[in-house]
This record gives structure tokens, sequence and C-alpha cells, in this order.
């Protein structure tokens, strides 16, 4: 209308998040988007697969970490083949409708079981475009389940909207099954080639490691994280919604005394901050409200 100056669309950013299962990380998931300024819906897997709820309503499809249906079969795996295979009324599979979810420039995030969920259905990293597994996470090479605090440092050549001006973080791991393997000499080099291994393990001074345990599971390329070839589909074996505050660090008192202006921001809150602030920035203006003076002109 003439007058009226487009305006930023202040629309909340919706995230959505599944849990249902054996998944048990959604609240930190939700309090993680919260705090970025999201608001997070968490929902039952059922209600989306029995069609009660629509992901096409999000902006962010989550999918948590935890231990769904007990890691039987391998962990993700029986969850992945939910997603691939089982049909709603209408004759269409979860799959179908997250593919056209990313077709339509929206974003997924897999972290620990859900980033497992992701790889073994074929969303990480989808080199292909066909949505067929291409990689796997298997047993630690510790042959333990691994609960610790590792160092990250970001894949400069990562165009994920999610890691934006991040270099490095702190967050910790709690994992059985999160050594990514990449199997034959193309697959991996394309990955490196495009820098969908966008997050690596790394020692005290900052440098990609394989050594134990700095690097918790012995993961090839040191990756703690993938992306998809547009950036939107990302997951990580480590869990960023466990540190939203410098509190949730063991070592906080020391570093507080040390530093005594130090971000009272844990690391992985920058994560959710990025997408939500990404998501906003997408959002077509809208006009804004007429102002008195333009009505009385
Ligand atoms: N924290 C998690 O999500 C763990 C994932 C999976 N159950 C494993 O142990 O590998």
């Amino acid at each position: 209308m003439e007058g009226q100056q487009p305006t930023i669309n202040n629309q909340p950013v919706q995230a959505l998040i599944l849990t249902g299962f054996g998944i048990n990380c959604e609240e930190e998931f939700a309090a993680a988007y919260r705090l970025a300024g999201a608001e997070a819906t968490i929902v039952h897997l059922n209600e989306v697969m029995h069609g009660h709820v629509s992901i096409h309503d999000y902006d962010i499809l989550n999918f948590p970490g935890g231990f769904s249906f007990g890691d039987d079969l391998g962990s993700g795996v029986v969850l992945a083949n939910k997603l691939r295979y089982r049909k709603n009324a209408a004759g269409r599979t979860l799959l179908d409708d997250i593919k056209q979810f990313v077709a339509n420039g929206k974003f997924v995030m897999g972290i620990c079981n859900g980033f497992q969920v992701l790889v073994k259905l074929g969303l990480l990293p989808n080199l292909s475009g066909a949505v067929t597994p291409e990689v796997t996470l298997t047993h630690n090479a510790s042959g333990r389940y691994e609960d610790r605090w590792v160092r990250l440092k970001v894949n400069p050549k990562s165009n994920s909207p999610f890691l934006k001006g991040i270099d490095s973080m702190e967050v910790p791991v709690r994992h059985g099954e999160g050594r990514l393997i990449i199997k034959g000499e193309e697959t991996l080099a394309e990955i490196e080639a495009r820098g969908l291994n966008c997050l690596a393990y790394t020692d005290y001074d900052g440098s990609p490691t394989d050594v134990y345990p700095h690097n918790p599971n012995g993961a090839d390329l040191n990756c703690a994280g993938l992306t998809d070839t547009t950036g939107q589909v990302f997951g990580l074996m480590p869990h960023p919604e466990a540190f939203l505050s410098l509190y949730n660090h063991p070592d906080w008192a020391r570093r507080k005394r040390q530093t005594p202006n130090l971000s009272e921001e844990g690391d992985g809150l920058k994560l959710f901050r990025n997408i939500v602030a990404h998501v906003q920035s997408q959002r077509p203006a809208v006009a804004a409200p007429q102002t008195a003076s333009q009505f009385s002109a």
C-alpha cells in the first residue's frame, strides 16, 4: 500500500522438537531454542507420523539425543527406518515430508542420537541427493561409552548458517556409537573438498587430533559433525544444548575467578542463536502498521 514501509517480520521462529521411543534430550533442546528467542514445541513422533502435527508449520525440525529404541540394531537405525518406511494414511513417509521441508529452504538439526538418525537415514552427508546412507556411525574405538568434555574446531570451509562466526567450542559428549566411518576414497575426498566435515575434535591447542581422549571415538577426519551440501541439514555427536550457561561447565568457578567479566553464556548457545537469527533474517518483510499521521494526511 502506498506510503507503507516494509519492516522486519517479527513472527517468532518455530522449532519443532521430536520426542518419544527413548529420546531423552528434548527439554534441553527446547531450552536452547527458547534462550535463543525462538518458540520451541516438543511433540511425540507419533503425532507427526499420524498426521496430527505437520512439520511444515515449523522452521527448524530437530532430532534430540537419547536411546531411541534402546539402540537396538545400532543407534538410530530403527528410528531412521521408521521415518523411511512407515506410511501415513495419505501414503507418505515422514522422509517424504522431510525432503520437501528441506527443498522448501527449511532447516534440520540432529544431536547425538539425532545425528545418528540423520546419518543412518542418508540425510547426512547426502552427497548424491538420493538420501541413501553414504557414511556410518559405529562403536567408539575405545569400546566404551564416552562421557566427557571435548573441544571442537569449526571447518572454515563450512557454509552452514548454524556455524556462522564460530571458530571453536567446548561441549560435552555422551555416546557409545560416535565413531564416524567414511568408506571409499572418493566419498572422503568429496566430504573434505566441500567442507561437510564441519566440526573436528581438537587437542588443547586447537589442532584436530585422533588422539584419545581429545578425540573420544576415533572418527575418520576427526569428525564430530556433518552438514549436507546445502548446509541446511546439520548434525553432531556432542551436545551443544548441554552447554547453554557458563555454569554448566565443570570448570566455571576457576574460569570466572580468572576472568571476572567472562560471558555467562555457554558455547553451545551460539549455534541456536545463529540459526534463529538466520531464519529471522530470511523472513520476507511485512508492511509496517500505519501511523496516525498517515491516516490524517
Ligand atoms: N546421548 C546420546 O544421544 C547417545 C546416543 C546413543 N544412544 C549412543 O550411545 O551412541
